[in-house]
């Protein structure tokens, strides 16, 4: 998907939510369990209660890849069913030396060869430039590089300031920038970092943020929109657990739209207060 066409949907839909499809087998309804494939089955039940009021999609690939096969054959069918004006972004965290990093930008991809073909994967930017090119080297195929996020220890390593007083999560951003551009590249920024959105848009004005951290994690949506959003909206906030956990009953999908819609309702307001859509 473009960046325009990104755009064309947040002011569509009148959202800039990412629903996270984080499922875990201990978590879903009990009568799901015994379908052919619970996790398939229940993700397409909240993509279909969702699919309205969300521009983006985020199944974390470690809630699959820890059913071996079958988890990898879950996610296949997930991508399959994820409605075609939305985002898909494989929340991997992949990042290698160039020619393995090249393989991962394949099996998320390239759907002639693993039968996966995601719009967008995150990154770990850690081992530098050859460990992310490959991925910016497919047309239309976005690279969304962590750069603020919204765990504890994200504090451990990415506020640390180098001698110009510039902070590590900085640094990520300005030279990430000299290897793609606002077509390709995206930041994760947490929605727990408050302020820090002020230095984000100082380095990174125009670029797509994909932000996590809202619901379950407590982020606030109002100070993401107030330091975070530009004049193309420029964010994907995403909510996983409050949104796909909000009822472990047979009413689980009806819940999952309730929650989502409270999110849309909020985002809508942004939107007419930031004059992006009327
Ligand atoms: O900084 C980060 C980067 C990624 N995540 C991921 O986003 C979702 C958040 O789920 P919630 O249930 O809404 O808390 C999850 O997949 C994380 O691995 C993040 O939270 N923070």
């Amino acid at each position: 998907m473009t960046r325009a066409e990104l755009i064309h949907q947040i002011k569509e839909k009148r959202s800039f939510l990412c629903v996270g499809l984080d499922t875990d087998l201990t978590k879903i309804p009990e009568h799901l369990l015994d379908d052919e494939d619970p996790i398939y089955s229940f993700n397409k039940a909240i993509i279909d209660a969702t699919a309205d009021l969300c521009v983006a999609y985020k199944p974390n690939i470690a809630f699959y890849e820890c059913y071996g096969l079958k988890g990898w054959q879950s996610l296949q069918k997930t991508w399959a069913a994820l409605p075609k004006d939305c985002f898909s972004i494989a929340d991997a965290k992949r990042g290698d030396i160039g020619n393995t990093s090249g393989r991962y930008a394949m099996a998320f991809f390239d759907e002639s060869n693993s039968g996966l073909g995601f719009d967008s994967i995150t990154i770990a930017p850690y081992m530098g430039k050859d460990s992310v090119t490959p991925f910016l080297d497919f047309k239309d195929k976005w690279a969304i590089v962590l750069a603020l996020t919204s765990n504890e220890g994200s504090r451990d390593f990415q506020n640390f300031e180098n001698k110009e007083g510039l902070q590590l999560f900085e640094q990520v951003i300005d030279k990430v920038n000299t290897w793609g551009n606002i077509d390709n590249l995206m930041y994760v920024v947490g929605a727990t970092r408050g302020e820090g959105f002020i230095k984000i848009r100082e380095h990174a004005p125009e670029h797509f943020l994909l932000v996590p951290g809202v619901g379950a994690q407590g982020g606030s949506l109002e100070d993401v929109c107030k330091y975070g959003m530009n004049g193309d909206c420029g964010l994907l906030v995403n909510s996983t657990r409050g949104i796909i956990y909000a009822s472990k009953g047979r009413d689980f999908a009806e819940r999952a739209r309730e929650e989502a819609l409270k999110l849309q309702k909020e985002m809508e307001i942004e939107l007419l207060k930031a004059g992006i859509i009327s």
